[in-house]
């Protein structure tokens, strides 16, 4: 059962999710207590100076100075529920009463770092509430009510408004906001520039939310530690260091170095951000646009042998002439000391303003903070590289350039520590870097119908920014776009002309061939082709036959014009349906993915006869009674193709009719839902799409070509029916469909009737590199017995 879910491949761009970092300063000792060489004591040890590990290093001070110790020593990090555990910087001595541990996997947010990957609940729970107020917590616990805990958000104030744009799933921001498009990396570049920077859970020490969200400082670019899926089974990648030439890195210096703008967006993780967005709905937001002011390099603790990792961090400075940051309650009065403030800025556009909650310590040290620089320079140039690097912290300067040899090297102190504050002239605004008037508002505008008539293209496979309420959506019905937010009336419809399938006779194919193409490893034959007669003429049919007895796939083309009629008129009657809401085509959410929030197939889709269940099930099911005529015609020609071609009767009782607009596919997958016949056939209509096979993931051998490759490329065309003959296709093999443009096709299939229980199968996700590869549980339908 490996289907809907992968038929809809994320973008290729796509890399896997950023998993959390483990903190190396408190990897557990080995039995004899004694520093290990590879774990970093107070100080991070560099590239060139090899120190002895020592005993001094190998002790922390507990910086709340809890009652129980002052200093806590590495070597005590066990795993036993009365042993002090040292937890974010806090040495922390669990409560003496705690239930016996259960142990349960956790994955481990960097703001929240234990010692070893396993803790018992009570433990998390006695950690979270009385210690770790301002920490997130995701614990990958199979029970439902752990497996979220967020604690920081119970301590945040609910977002007094919705933001001027927002969504609640990562695929909503990527279909309707163009400045990030990216599925599961944080950054989305384009062309060697960054577009779009989220920021999430994973933040590193230092990150920053200063002058009320105006300076923005994180680390990005990924290598991050992280978990992988191979052939089912979970494996840690270490964190590695960050390069200035990785592409996301590189993307972030050319915008710092152009000062080109960029949008950051949170979502409800993070942490640093002062209100609670789920208290009204909302998962992402986008802050608006901010230029990177500052670039360094760090050293940060990590899971690695050197114990520690190259972090590039970025200071984002807010843009204006954007207006005031939405999240600022608007204040009817400034105070004399603001309005001084006000008249001393050198910015003509809007200007900061305390927040009216802010306590008034912070307002001080606002005010402090938005004074004209002291003489104090912030940038000095390193005598070995002779590069400038701003005086990031307090302790003093020292080179961040982690080419050079004295990266990380204080003259006055050596090496830098772990604990480390930041200069506070170095957190002064920059002077303000004003937007072009082009890029003052970044929302998208409403799809327009276009002068055509023609609205099958890309623009229009993009999603809604509503107006009324701020919310980011995605296409979901074919017919119009609509506000999903409940009780919101936003509703756009998307009328455009019918398409006729000559418009795609001169579509060019992207690749040499012309009907098909066989790879040489692959063991597939070919029968010699065969013309058949039709009612209206001629056709052919060409078999290919796959090794070892696996089945046959006949590509039955009609070659005659006259052969394409009916083709022409099911393909004109689809469209009239859909847009007369005869047919519901629509996109339904996938059940297993690996993105946030609800993802929904690349096509629209309607199924009809019998419920199918890999795409949308009884919901998305019209009886045969009841479903538009074409799809009923496209059923009749299929079966009637398959007899003149074949000379087989087939009788199908369910078809999916998928329509497919410029850009849109179906991702690699195999008809193997149980209870299936072993005949699936597809008409094709509209423009041309290639379909490829390549072996199954189950089947995937060691060789890398047969692994990876493509097998057989057939090309399918305006009227074509494309046979799959045999269990063994579907066990055996994977399929994918692309389109050229604009595309409709019907596929048949005879499904038992037998009742179906349901049955947790285990089937694969998509991946960029392998659309196929990891794997999740979930419910299905399948036969009894
Ligand atoms: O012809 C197509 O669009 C692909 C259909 C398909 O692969 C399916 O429905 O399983």
């Amino acid at each position: 059962m490996e289907r809907a879910e992968q038929r809809d491949s994320l973008p290729d761009t796509e890399l896997p999710p950023k998993q959390p970092e483990l903190d190396a300063r408190f990897i557990p000792d080995n039995d004899s207590g004694a520093a290990d060489p590879r774990v970093l004591s107070d100080s991070l040890r560099g590239p060139l100076v090899e120190r002895q590990p020592s005993v001094e290093h190998a002790r922390y001070t507990c910086p709340v100075r809890c009652p129980q110790s002052a200093a806590v020593e590495r070597s005590m990090s066990c795993t036993t529920v009365s042993t002090p555990r040292i937890v974010n910087d806090l040495c922390v001595e669990p409560s003496t009463q705690i239930p016996t541990p259960r142990q349960i996997p956790i994955s481990v947010p960097t703001n929240l770092v234990l010692q070893e990957k396993y803790a018992e609940p009570d433990v998390l729970m006695y950690l979270l509430t009385e210690k770790l107020k301002h920490t997130t917590l995701y614990c990958a616990e199979q029970n439902p009510s752990l497996h979220e805990f967020d604690v920081f958000s119970q301590n945040k104030p609910p977002l007094p408004a919705l933001p001027p744009l927002w969504a609640q799933s990562r695929q909503e921001v990527c279909e309707s906001f163009d400045w990030f498009r990216s599925y599961q990396g944080g950054v989305y570049h384009v062309r060697d520039h960054a577009k779009g920077y989220l920021l999430s859970a994973f933040s590193s020490s230092r990150d920053l939310f200063e002058h009320d969200g105006r300076l923005i400082i994180s680390h990005g670019g990924g290598k991050a530690e992280s978990i992988h899926s191979c052939q089912g089974r979970s494996m840690i990648q270490a964190a590695d260091d960050q390069l200035a030439q990785d592409k996301s890195v590189r993307a972030l210096l050319t915008n710092y170095r152009q000062s080109r703008p960029l949008v950051l967006l949170i979502d409800e993780k993070y942490a640093l951000f002062p209100y609670d967005l789920r208290a009204k709905g909302v998962v992402y937001a986008v802050l608006g646009l901010y230029t990177i002011s500052h670039v360094w390099a760090e050293y940060q603790p990590a899971n690695n042998p050197l114990g520690r990792v190259v972090r590039y961090k970025f200071a984002f400075q807010w843009c204006e002439g954007q207006g005031e940051p939405w999240w600022i309650p608007h204040k009817t009065e400034a105070t004399a000391e603001e309005a001084q403030l006000l008249s001393s800025r050198t910015t003509t556009t809007a200007t900061i303003l305390p927040s009216p909650r802010l306590p008034a310590k912070i307002r001080e040290r606002k005010l402090r903070d938005t004074m004209p620089p002291k003489p104090d320079p912030i940038y000095l140039t390193c005598i070995a590289c002779s590069q400038k690097t701003p005086k990031v912290y307090e302790l003093g300067w020292a080179c961040l350039n982690p080419n050079c040899n004295l990266f990380w090297i204080t003259p006055e102190h050596g090496y830098l520590p772990l604990h480390l504050n930041y200069n506070r002239a170095f957190l002064r605004l920059s002077s303000p870097y004003m937007l072009p008037a082009n890029l003052r508002d970044i929302r998208p505008g409403t799809p327009k119908s276009s002068r055509d008539g023609i609205t099958t293209t890309y623009p229009f496979t993009r999603g809604l920014h509503c107006k009324n309420c701020g919310r980011l959506s995605c296409r979901v019905n074919w017919a119009y776009w609509k506000c999903p937010t409940p009780d919101c009336p936003t509703r756009v419809e998307a009328v455009g002309r019918l398409r006729h399938a000559k418009e795609f006779w001169n579509e060019k194919l992207p690749v040499s061939f012309s009907n098909h193409c066989i790879h040489a490893f692959s063991e597939i034959t070919k029968e010699t082709p065969k013309l058949f007669r039709h009612a209206h003429g001629l056709g052919q049919i060409q078999t290919f036959i796959l090794p070892s007895g696996k089945g046959r796939i006949h590509h039955i083309r009609t070659i005659t014009p006259e052969g394409k009629r009916a083709a022409d008129m099911i393909f004109r009657e689809y469209q009239e349906h859909a847009s007369l809401g005869r047919l519901l085509f629509r996109r339904w959410p996938m059940r297993a993915h690996k993105c946030r929030g609800p993802l929904l197939t690349n096509y629209f889709s309607q199924n009809s006869g019998e419920p199918y269940q890999y795409v949308g099930g009884t919901d998305n099911t019209v009886p045969f009674s009841e479903t538009s005529s074409a799809v009923m015609k496209a059923r009749d020609l299929i079966q009637q193709r398959i007899h003149q071609a074949l000379g087989m009767r087939s009788e199908f009782n369910e078809v999916l009719s998928a329509a497919y607009m410029e850009r849109q596919k179906m991702a690699f997958h195999s008809d193997s839902e149980r209870g299936l016949g072993p005949l699936v056939a597809g008409l094709s209509l509209g423009a041309p799409a290639l379909m490829h096979f390549r072996m199954h993931h189950k089947h995937q051998g060691e060789d890398e070509i047969e692994r990876k490759g493509i097998l057989l490329t057939i090309v399918l065309r305006h009227g074509d029916v494309l046979v799959m003959d045999g269990a063994g296709v579907q066990e055996h093999y994977e399929h994918t469909v692309v389109p050229t443009n604009f595309r409709i096709a019907a596929t048949a299939r005879k499904i038992d009737l037998q009742p179906r229980k349901v049955k947790d199968v285990t089937m694969a996700l998509p991946t960029k590199s392998n659309p196929s590869s990891g794997s999740n549980t979930y419910p299905v339908y399948c036969t009894g017995k």
